[in-house]
């Protein structure tokens, strides 16, 4: 219990830092304790990257814009009502709101826009050197908000500083050191609230975000969503840094804005540690403090030393340098799976482990009715038509195959199942609902479960946490996604493996992980595209024994290369050939049927069969 209650959590180390710092700093000189103030909200600024950047693997170079908007709102609000409300302190809350308000409206753009991973770093920064130039175009009086002077590439001067007050009431500037003890107060309350959402199911989803945004959609998550939360977060932390600036500095300027501005968040973040929050702040001494030193001493040469000691920095501890130092100081850090997975017994791997039913209790299949049909299907590229008047429609419960040769248009057809391709034309009807045109988390919260054929998993995460994030995609609850996840390790023969990282897995070992992520989500159908490619003989046998167990609860279509597979399976098959259904029947009967010979199976050296 006691060691419950002193367990060192990020939370409490915060916490007793900031009560440190706070008490600490009365002893230090003015100018320090100036000079810490700063720091400090640059390290917020830093950290607000971190949450949007390393945590969900949102690129926003242009974070400085939402510090920027930060500032200008908390100096317009300030200059404007401090002389009724005799504090600043609401003004601090307007900008946290404006920023987060801005950065909503951008990332609703880019999110459900679907601008590219590249291109949200590229439409960030644009946006920030946008403002840049607005800004520094307002220097005509004409550019004011009420009292408040916008002042161009001067500046907005006259920014009232942290007051502490009420309407009709004393109102009182903060001295330096209550203003230090309020920007730690604040910063601190910012990390726990980041740490409290990274350590709760928003936090795991946010990782598998950074991990694999295309599985983590396909699980059932709406990504989009989940982005532009995470996108507001970080923009409403950068506005609060950017109000604490302009009322520390008592001055905004579009600098703020700047490429240099910009770039310097980066440097900060990645010197510290991209994915540490912890991190931003000690990014920030290390480059401000070293620009401090090499400036006092360094003469011209000063940028030139510290682009090279950045280089060297970032170059010999790619992690940053606050994960290079828990790495020193714990070698084997307690992985999220230690978190959220119990230390049941392992099951061993088995080779000859035999799947022939899923594990109890897990209702895939009962809840939805999974008939899929597809009607009147087309897809071309270009004048290519890759999928072409296809109709056909499937069984509620049982495994059927999809085969043809290379170029038939088989895995067209399973991604514009899957929802990865709009088609051209037709209808895709599902549960007696129409997805022709749905987004891949609709369909797979409707019940499509999709194993693609590159094993689409979350490599940096461990197999637990894997299969962890499938079963809560669906059941909502920590400790039920918990024992199914625990179940379907079992059931998979990976629970020697739990604690593993997924990407360290074996070709397929991962394969099986997939499948195991989908049963999961509790599929009324399960789409596989091509599950034992690259497999052995030994590996392939027990996908089709999963694959059957599977087929026996639900409705399971796999698009398959390997003839040995479709045998064992030993199931209805249908042929494409030129985009279209060409036969379906029983492998046995397919292949005494000339036609397919001929185009397929073949006489004239077909391979597989
Ligand atoms: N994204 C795409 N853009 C343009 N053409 C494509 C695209 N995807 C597939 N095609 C073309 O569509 C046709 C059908 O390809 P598809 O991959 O669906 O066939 P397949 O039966 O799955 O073949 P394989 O077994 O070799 O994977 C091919 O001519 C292919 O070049």
């Amino acid at each position: 219990m006691t060691q419950m209650l002193f367990r060192p959590t990020p939370i409490r180390v915060t916490l007793a830092l900031a009560i440190v710092l706070i008490v600490g700093s009365l002893w230090i000189p003015d100018f320090l304790q100036s000079q810490a103030s700063n720091w400090i909200i640059f390290g917020l600024l830093g950290a607000s990257l971190v949450f949007v950047w390393g945590k969900a693997g949102i690129f926003s170079f242009g974070q400085g814009a939402f510090f920027g908007i930060g500032g200008y709102v908390y100096g317009i609000a300030s200059i404007n009502l401090v002389a009724t409300t005799n504090e600043t302190f609401s003004a601090v809350v307007l900008a946290v709101i404006g920023a987060a308000f801005a950065a909503g409206l951008l990332g609703y753009f880019m999110f459900y826009g679907k601008v590219g991973d590249v291109y949200v770093g590229v439409v960030t920064l644009a946006s920030t050197l946008v403002l840049f130039t607005f800004m520094s175009s307002t220097a005509s009086p004409v550019y004011h908000v009420g009292d408040a002077l916008l002042g161009g590439y001067n500046g907005m001067a006259g920014v009232p500083p942290l007051t502490l007050g009420w309407p009709g009431g004393p109102s009182e500037a903060l001295t330096i050191w209550q203003t230090l003890a309020v920007v730690i107060a604040l910063a601190a309350l910012v990390l726990c609230v980041l740490y409290a959402l990274l350590s709760r199911p928003f936090g795991y989803i946010v990782s598998a975000l950074r991990e694999n945004e295309q599985r983590t959609q396909l699980l059932g998550y709406d990504v989009r969503l989940r982005k532009l939360l995470v996108f507001m977060i970080g923009g409403a932390v950068a506005g609060l840094a950017g109000a604490l600036y302009a009322a520390w500095s008592m001055f905004m300027s579009p600098t703020v804005f700047g490429l240099q501005q910009a770039a310097l968040v980066v440097i900060w973040v990645l010197v510290g540690g991209r994915a540490s929050i912890a991190g931003a702040f000690c990014g920030v001494v290390f480059v401000e403090g070293l620009s401090a030193v090499l400036g006092s001493g360094g003469g011209n040469a000063t940028p030139i030393v510290l682009g090279v000691v950045l280089i060297l920095v970032v170059l010999l501890l790619p992690q940053g340098v606050v994960p290079a130092v828990q790495a020193r100081l714990k070698p084997r850090t307690r992985t999220r799976a230690h978190a959220i997975a119990d230390d049941a017994p392992e099951a061993e791997l088995s080779s000859d482990t035999v799947a022939e039913t899923l594990p109890p209790g897990l209702p895939v299949g009962r809840s939805i009715s999974g008939k899929l049909s597809v009607t009147g299907l087309h897809k071309r590229f270009g004048g290519l038509r890759a999928v072409n008047d296809v109709s056909i429609s499937f069984a509620e419960r049982g495994v059927h195959c999809l085969i043809g040769p290379n170029g038939a248009g088989k895995s067209t057809f399973f991604n514009l199942l899957a929802g990865r391709f709009p088609p051209t034309s037709g209808q895709i009807m599902f549960a007696g609902r129409d997805m022709t045109h749905a987004e891949p988390h609709t369909r797979a919260r409707a019940g499509m479960g999709i194993k693609l054929q590159i094993a689409s998993i979350f490599p940096g995460l461990s197999v637990h946490e894997n299969m962890w994030l499938s079963a809560y995609a669906k059941l909502h609850s920590r400790t039920e996604a918990e024992a199914r996840a625990s179940a379907i390790t079992d059931w998979l023969g990976l629970g020697a493996q739990r604690h593993t990282l997924a990407g360290e897995l074996s070709h397929g070992q991962k394969q099986w992980l997939e499948i195991g992520m989908v049963t999961a989500t509790e599929p009324s159908i399960v789409l596989l595209d091509e599950p034992t490619a690259g497999m052995t003989r030994t590996e392939t046998t027990r996908t089709a024994q999963l694959v059957s167990a599977l087929g026996s609860h639900v409705n399971v279509i796999v698009v398959e290369h390997d003839m040995e597979f479709v045998r064992q399976l030993d199931v209805p098959v249908t042929i494409f050939h030129q985009g279209s259904v060409f036969a379906s029947g029983t492998l046995e009967d397919l292949q005494r049927d000339e036609r397919v010979l001929n185009i397929y199976l073949g006489r004239h050296g077909a391979h597989g069969a």
